[in-house]
């Protein structure tokens, strides 16, 4: 299907350095739908990334000096052009992420929520004073903007995580080079475009594509760069947080989830299963925070698993752009080899496919909703992201014993249950290991709370005025001689 935008401008494929849109198409980006090339963008390496990293340095300071007012008003017109190109970017976006377009709206508008929120947060950068412990001194705390961020960022939420990012930190008044996934880097570069006709100061907010570790290895390294923003697997996340560890940098680290998904006896098993199917096949199961693990107590297991059944038997599968259509493509043939993994190991030690179960008709990297009930934890859908549309059923007794199984993971991001119990509510939520948890709810994010996780899955918190913390230095001044 060809793409066809109300302002073609906004399917940029050069990179931004420096103000300028620059480099040749060289990296095809696809539909991962179709298969179909939608643009190629250039293969930059570290010599560009250096030359980014420079450019952001030289924008640093007067973008800094700016008043947080004038960064406030810039990041509002960004915000007002990006709902004024929603439907584009949304377009784009499902074009090269597959989710469908009612949810690639969803997210340009959740991704302008962040920027919407820093626009005004950059007013509110407050510091402090502090009682002084000398007569002739006063304490007087400042927070200043770290300097150059650099921000690399996953491909299951092209827009979002961009701005989750990006938002904050040029509201505190940092600049910042991003490197999104080759998967997905047009809608890093249709909001460049946005936010140069915003009036973003050329330097502040750079983008290039190409390869990954050599730019990875310049923004990991580069003097200049005080922050690395980094979102994707833990696996990665190690990587550039070792290699950060030379210059001693700051890494902001947003990583893999294993969300346990809990259902007591006494939840509102209809509320649970429409929970359920958020949580687990929004975005066709590619998200940090799907619901992995669903742990359902004995009494009301066996009406969940056919609720839930009949629900996902209902979804449609097919091209995101295609109207009523509810599950699009994941992201590539190997993600689909990885669920189909996790499928057979799943069945071969025991568990039973409700409904689903292999790959869709429609070929390609399209695959089946699934329901698997009898899961067990010695199944590597226990242990594993599974980042694709199975739900993996798992049966317990007592409260205990989920907290434990719940808490039996290196990851610590989501979790979410289902209770009407207060007394259990408060029991569970505190017993659980992880950033965030959703309470009768399979849907918890949004750009006034913090989000992120603990453990492997990371160390920052995105959204909320905590948002800011990761992109400011905390000063000390002590005022002395006041008695002279
Ligand atoms: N915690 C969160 O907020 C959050 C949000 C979205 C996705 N994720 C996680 O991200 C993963 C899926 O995204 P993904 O497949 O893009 O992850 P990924 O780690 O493979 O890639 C993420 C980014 O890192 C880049 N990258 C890969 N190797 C690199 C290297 N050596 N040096 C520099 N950059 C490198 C990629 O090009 C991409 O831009 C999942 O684990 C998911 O849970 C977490
Ligand atoms: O995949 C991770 C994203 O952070 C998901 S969400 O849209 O923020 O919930």
């Amino acid at each position: 299907m060809t793409l066809v935008l109300t302002d073609p401008g906004l399917l940029e494929t050069r990179c931004l350095v420096d103000g300028v849109f620059v480099g040749e198409a060289v990296d095809a980006v696809e539909n991962p739908a179709t298969g179909a090339l939608i643009a190629r963008v250039p293969r930059f390496g570290a010599a560009q990334a250096t030359q980014a990293v420079d450019a952001a340095a030289k924008a640093f300071k007067p973008w800094a000096a700016k008043l947080a007012k004038e960064r406030s008003i810039i990041l509002r017109r960004w915000f007002d052009l990006i709902i004024a190109n929603r439907e584009d970017l949304a377009l784009i976006l499902t074009a090269e992420q597959g989710k469908p377009l009612a949810e690639a709206r969803g997210e340009i508008d959740y991704a302008a929520s962040y920027v919407e929120f820093y626009a005004e947060e950059a007013k509110r950068i407050n510091g402090e004073t502090i009682p002084s412990h000398r007569p002739d001194a006063r304490i007087i705390v400042t927070r200043q903007p770290v300097g150059v961020v650099a921000a690399i960022t996953p491909w299951n939420f092209p827009a979002g995580m961009i701005t989750r990012k990006l938002a904050p930190a040029l509201a505190a008044g940092c600049t910042a080079v991003v490197k999104p996934a080759p998967e997905t880097p047009l809608s890093a570069l249709a909001l460049a475009v946005l936010a140069q006709r915003a009036g973003i100061p050329a330097g502040v907010f750079n983008v290039i594509t190409g390869d990954a570790p050599a730019i990875g290895g310049v923004l990991t390294s580069h003097p200049a760069v005080r922050v690395v923003g980094f979102t994707g697997s833990t696996e990665v996340g190690k990587l550039l947080m070792r290699q950060s560890a030379g210059t001693v940098k700051k890494v902001a680290l947003e990583l893999g989830g294993n969300a346990p998904f809990i259902v007591f006896d006494d939840a509102d098993l209809d509320a649970a299963v429409e929970g359920a199917m958020i949580s687990k096949f929004r975005n066709m199961g590619q998200t940090c925070v799907c619901a992995n693990r669903l742990y359902v107590q004995g009494g009301v297991y066996d009406a969940f698993v056919a609720k839930l059944a009949q629900k996902v038997a209902g979804l449609v599968v097919g091209d995101g752009a295609t109207a009523n259509v509810t599950q699009g493509p994941l992201i590539t043939a190997e993600a689909v080899d990885k669920v189909e993994r996790h499928l057979a190991d799943a069945t071969a030690k025991g568990a039973r496919v409700v409904v689903g179960g292999k790959r869709h008709a429609l070929g390609r990297t399209f695959f089946e909703p699934t329901v698997v009930s009898g899961v067990t934890r010695d199944m590597a859908v226990a242990r594993e992201e599974i980042f694709g549309p199975v739900a993996p059923v798992f049966r317990f007794e007592t409260e205990a014993e989920v907290i434990a199984a719940a808490n039996d993971t290196e990851f610590g991001l989501a979790a979410y249950f289902y209770s009407r119990d207060v007394g259990r509510i408060f029991r569970v939520a505190e017993g659980l290991e992880y950033g965030m948890v959703g309470i009768n709810s399979g849907l918890l994010s949004s750009e006034l709370a913090p989000f992120g996780g603990i453990k492997e899955s990371g160390n920052s918190r995105e959204g909320s005025h905590h948002g800011i913390a990761e992109f400011v230095d905390i000063k000390y001044l002590l005022v002395g001689g006041l008695d002279r």
